[in-house]
């Protein structure tokens, strides 16, 4: 197959309700990416998957994959989509592996008997996510962060092209954070294309080289470096930036003790591109979200 090319062409997303979610957002990424979609709550990070997933459909504009709409791309199996979170209660009995295994339905006749070759893919997809040791649990028994990694294994195992992961940072400690980063770098350089929410912007400059950021429209979009800026982030998050340093074990912690300092332009460039000092802005650095972030109640 060609290159696939993700377009997105000024779409607007009302909702039944009347709320436009996004209005006139247009972006275009090709494969062998990772790029990161961010923005405050609310400001329309899922509902751009969901168009992108054809679970909303636009009231303007379209999305397309290559020439193909958004449905012969389903037929495909081309996207893979993480949601944020589940709606399924997952205390009816269900295997791991049974969780994985629905990635393959696509594959499937719709008699649904798994071949060896989607058995194959699904232990390749836990071994990729490290939870093949858990192949036969039942994934209510699971932490979140363990759960995180099975949805990512069913994603995996569909073998689509695009891999769309809403929030896959969100409850799971910095070993895993690694791992599923160092996991996206190897999909990327088999030329997936991967789109990636997240709230934890210290990490972006890392790992994701290009930027959509999101406040009802796109606010910019482009490579990291000249995207991923102090100004624009401003302007997304409507307020000023505060930058706090933190010990890499403690970034996820709930009560680390947090030591805020404010820096030189000088030194916010360094965290932003990694250099000098700070070489793992990642595990060293969270630049905070922005005031209204901290004030939304919990
Ligand atoms: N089904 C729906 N019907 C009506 N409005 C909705 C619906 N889903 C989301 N919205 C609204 O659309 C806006 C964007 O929501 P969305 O979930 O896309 O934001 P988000 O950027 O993903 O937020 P978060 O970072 O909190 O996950 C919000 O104002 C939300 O209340």
């Amino acid at each position: 197959m060609t290159q696939i090319c993700l377009n997105v062409d000024d779409i607007t997303v009302t909702y039944n309700n009347g709320h436009t979610a996004i209005h006139d957002a247009s972006f275009h990424l090709s494969g062998g990416t990772i790029c990161a979609l961010v923005g405050v709550n609310g400001s329309g990070k899922s509902t751009l998957f969901k168009s992108i997933m054809g679970m909303v459909k636009p009231t303007r504009g379209r999305v397309t994959f290559n020439d193909m709409s958004v449905n012969q791309a389903l037929k495909q199996n081309i996207i893979a989509y993480v949601p944020q979170t589940e709606d399924v209660d997952w205390d009816f009995p269900v295997l791991v592996s049974d969780v994985v295994m629905m990635g393959r339905y696509g594959h499937m006749s719709f008699l649904r008997i798994a071949s060896k070759e989607d058995k194959k893919q699904v232990d390749i997809a836990l071994e990729r996510v490290n939870m093949l040791d858990f192949k036969h649990r039942q994934i209510g028994e699971l932490s979140g962060g363990q759960k995180k990694r099975v949805f990512l294994a069913r994603a995996l195992a569909q073998q689509g092209k695009v891999l769309l992961l809403d929030e896959p940072f969100t409850g799971v400690d910095v070993k895993t954070e690694n791992a599923i980063i160092d996991l996206l770098k190897n999909l990327r350089a088999e030329d997936h294309l991967i789109l990636v929410s997240t709230h934890n912007l210290g990490s972006v400059p890392e790992f994701c080289d290009q930027v959509v950021l999101i406040n009802q429209t796109v606010l910019a979009f482009g490579p990291t470096q000249t995207t991923f800026t102090p100004q624009n982030l401003m302007t997304t998050f409507g307020g000023a930036l505060r930058y706090l340093s933190l010990s890499g074990d403690k970034l996820h912690e709930d009560e680390d003790p947090r030591k805020v300092s404010i820096l030189t332009d000088d030194e916010r460039a360094a965290i932003f591109y990694g250099e000098g000092k700070h070489d793992s802005p990642h595990q060293d650095l969270l630049v905070n979200h922005v005031e209204n972030e901290q004030k939304r109640p919990k």
